[in-house]
């Protein structure tokens, strides 16, 4: 494997395969964890991780990289061969999810901002000793527009602390994915999501260019343009495709080799059709694929529930899930093949 950073980034999203966000925070994990009836200790989270990563037919023909908490990259499995040497195995490329989660942002109330950049420059040298050769960070841009919310001071010190964490991982010789992540949780239009998706992306690569970061060595993780989830609106998967792919046109430089989106929420089949309808009308200037956590993992914690004897249900889950989206990252995706598989 080149340890060049284009390269890196290039195998990331190319030939239909995706990222595995499995790199949940504690107190993300603990909610996914509580709706299976699972405790949250440190030995069910790595059984349950590991169960995933040694679905070798899954890791090695639909995941490109696997994006980890900091827990999980120092984890061992049960035999003792360290987490991390599972997933290289497969030829998958093992991530670190950096940040430290987004806080309230002083004096404009709903809005937040991701920490982490102190010290991040020594953390970044210590996870490539780890293996690690591309990180995450995500921003929380929420909408609430009674509220003002998103600020315009929000979209400006978010994405200006993912030019600084972005530029660290480069000077580190890793590849930044940066996570502008428009929540979907709200009541707002698909039209509202795609002008704060807007403003959050021009300014994110405004502050890209002035952190001279290389964008070629660089990796998206948006949100794609949908309406909020309490707004009762279910879009079709050709409406989020056509608006996505505009937006992105006019926003997105052609420089950065991919698009791994978040599921943000999503349903299973529902993330895999909108994936599937965005690349059917390509071709596009990057590769568009996923890197979703809840719609790629959901079916494989609902089969596995804490359960040792489950787990061959459970990666049965997680591979049928992986090569729906495998597809759908190439466009061949159809819902007939939801029940064949
Ligand atoms: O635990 P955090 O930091 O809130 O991150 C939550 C999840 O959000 C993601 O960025 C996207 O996940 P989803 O695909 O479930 O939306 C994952 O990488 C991460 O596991």
């Amino acid at each position: 494997m080149s340890e060049r950073l284009e390269d890196i980034a290039t195998a990331m999203v190319s030939g239909g395969k995706g990222l595995l966000a499995a790199d949940e925070s504690s107190g993300t994990i603990k909610k996914r964890f509580d709706v299976i009836g699972v405790e949250s200790t440190a030995d069910n989270r790595r059984d349950y991780r590991e169960m995933m990563f040694r679905a070798s037919d899954a890791m090695s023909k639909y995941i490109s990289g696997v994006i980890l908490y900091d827990e999980t990259i120092r984890q061992k499995a049960a035999d003792g061969t360290p987490l991390v040497d599972i997933i290289k195995a497969a030829g998958s490329i093992p991530g670190i999810k950096v940040d430290l989660g987004a806080k309230p942002l002083a004096g404009f109330p709903g809005d937040t901002i991701t920490e982490g950049l102190d010290g991040l420059r020594e953390r970044l040298a210590e996870y490539y000793k780890l293996g690690a050769r591309f990180a995450k960070w995500r921003a929380v841009i929420d909408i609430d527009t009674g509220k003002g919310v998103p600020s315009t001071n929000s979209i400006a010190s978010n994405t200006h602390a993912l030019a600084r964490y972005a530029a660290l991982c480069q000077e580190a010789g890793i590849v930044p994915i940066v996570e502008p992540e428009v929540l979907m949780d709200g009541a707002h239009s698909i039209d509202t999501c795609y002008d704060v998706t807007k403003a959050t992306l021009v300014k994110l690569y405004d502050e890209l260019y002035a952190a001279r970061v290389v964008l070629g060595g660089s990796i998206l993780k948006p949100n794609m343009v949908i309406s909020g989830k309490k707004s009762g609106k279910t879009d079709s998967p050709e409406e989020i495709a056509e608006k996505t792919i505009k937006l992105f046109r006019e926003v997105v430089p052609a420089a950065v080799p991919g698009i791994a989106f978040l599921s943000g929420g999503q349903e299973d089949e529902e993330a895999t059709a909108n994936l599937n309808a965005i690349n059917a009308i390509g071709p596009h200037p990057w590769k568009l694929t996923f890197s979703y956590g809840r719609a790629l993992q959901a079916a494989p914690q609902k089969a596995w529930s804490g359960k040792a004897s489950n787990i061959a249900a459970g990666q049965a889950a997680f591979t049928h899930r992986a090569h729906m989206n495998h597809l759908a990252a190439l466009g061949k995706w159809q819902p007939a093949l939801e029940k064949a598989a």
